[in-house]
């Protein structure tokens, strides 16, 4: 009925969350608030970690990429699942140091990594840092010898695929800031390099093509490229890299008609191409890696507002204003991307309604979405955003001095504060006269 299993709709009307009333939840916790479910989390965690193992048989790992929501109660969850962490900052590792997540399973990744953040990952002893170039590689070097460690890494390779998907989300093509490309030869440059560094170790090699796809083929085709330039550096150097990440990037649902893969059946059909490339190539199958984030918590969010203002421009469009916006869910003016809204209050009521939802903020571009169905509202309803478990906690600023939202998670129908409402004192915590 909903674009998330976790959704339903109560006796009273009203929107439900994990069994829980969303009216309810937004007089509890206030509005705006982010709401999301353990279960559809550990769920999505449980079906990857399931299909991982049945086609690469305990040779493969999830790494939840972080990035898509980030907190201390969701890398303790992570860990709980068995997943790996890939992280893309030292906030982000510091988060997961908090929980104590083991370093070994954890990525870090990043195209301009400071000497803080590779110094924190060599002293957390992380087990893959995810080199993006040259510089960072000899840099990497350095410092791994002046603190007598040896890193563990692997190149962030630009496969030259260009993924269906929006141009800001769009990551494997020659033209981008991420990694090192084929083409040119300088991936081919820094594996010779890394070989030949006393305090290095080259383990393998990774790509990310692009978030939210729904095609299968541009992963199959990465995988084939990768393990060609396995092949490649086996043939030029001897060595036979063991691992290979083929990065996230997996699309989810944020309207009803849009149709993703199931993981299963991506699974299957990319560890088929690997399998067979590599016989093809005779490379032994790498030990395989998946860097999912948003199908790990995108369908498991949603945000709640109230209504404010419903502004009717005859002949052009009804704005439905709400006490949030760009600031917690910047996705529309980043992207246009699309989600599915209804009044949480009214939620068996037919959608009669098109209108443009509005944030608060000072900022005519300040949009939730356009052309949105929603049902009849007015000042005072609530109004739920479907599937923003991912890049809306994560992305969210204090643009306008407004306090981010708190975070709700569901857990046999028991709501908790994972991450609490920032007050007006948090707002000028750091500022100084
Ligand atoms: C290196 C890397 N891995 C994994 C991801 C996760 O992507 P997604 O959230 O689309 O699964 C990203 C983000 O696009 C990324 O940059
Ligand atoms: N933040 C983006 C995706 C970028 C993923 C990170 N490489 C989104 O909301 O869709």
């Amino acid at each position: 009925m909903f674009v998330s299993d976790c959704l339903n709709v109560n006796e009273l009307g009203h929107l439900t969350i994990g069994g829980r009333d969303t009216v309810e939840l937004a007089q509890t916790f206030g509005t705006p608030v982010y709401v999301m479910d353990e279960q559809q989390i550990r769920k999505s965690c449980e079906s990857y970690r399931e299909s991982i193992n049945k086609y690469y048989g305990g040779q493969g790992l999830v790494a939840y990429a972080s990035k898509a929501f980030c907190c201390k109660a969701i890398c303790k969850m992570i860990d709980e699942e068995g997943l790996g962490l890939d992280v893309v900052s030292i906030g982000e590792l510091y988060t997961a140091q908090s929980v104590n997540f083991p370093p070994e399973k954890i990525f870090f990744h990043g195209n301009n990594k400071t000497v803080q953040e590779l110094l924190a990952a060599l002293e957390y002893e992380v087990g893959h840092i995810v080199v993006d170039n040259l510089t960072e590689l000899e840099i990497l070097n350095q410092l791994a010898i002046s603190q007598n460690k040896k890193a563990n890494i692997m190149f962030r390779i630009k496969p030259g695929i260009d993924a269906h998907t929006h141009d800001f989300v769009r990551t494997g093509q020659i033209d981008s800031k991420f990694g090192l490309a084929l083409e040119t030869g300088e991936a081919m440059q820094a594996v010779k390099a890394a070989v030949g560094m006393s305090h290095i170790n080259l383990k393998g090699l990774h790509c990310h093509i692009g978030s939210q796809i729904f095609d299968i083929e541009p992963f199959q085709h990465a995988a084939q490229v990768m393990l060609g330039f396995m092949a490649e550096i086996k043939a030029q150097t001897g060595l036979e890299l063991s691992e290979l990440n083929l990065g996230g990037g997996f699309g989810i649902k944020y309207l009803p008609e849009h149709d993703p893969v199931e993981y299963d059946r991506y699974m299957m059909l990319v560890s088929q191409t690997v399998k067979t490339t590599c016989q093809e190539k005779g490379l032994k199958t790498p030990f395989i890696i998946i860097e999912p984030g948003r199908s790990i918590v995108g369908p498991a969010g949603i945000t709640l507002y109230t209504v404010g203002s419903v502004k009717e421009i005859p002949g052009i469009r009804t704005y439905v204003s709400v006490d949030g916006g760009m600031g917690d869910n910047p996705r529309y003016i980043l992207y246009q991307s699309e989600y599915e809204a209804l009044i949480a209050n009214k939620a068996g009521q037919p959608k009669t309604r098109t209108v443009t939802i509005a944030g608060k903020c000072c900022e005519s571009g300040d949009l939730l979405g356009e052309n949105m169905p929603i049902q009849e509202v007015a000042p005072g309803d609530i109004l739920a955003v479907l599937a923003t478990g991912a890049y809306n906690y994560s992305m969210s600023s204090n643009y306008n001095r407004i306090s981010k939202p708190a975070v709700v998670m569901i857990k046999d129908q028991q709501a908790r504060t994972v991450v609490k409402r920032e007050t007006l004192e948090d707002i000028v915590r750091n500022d100084l006269l």
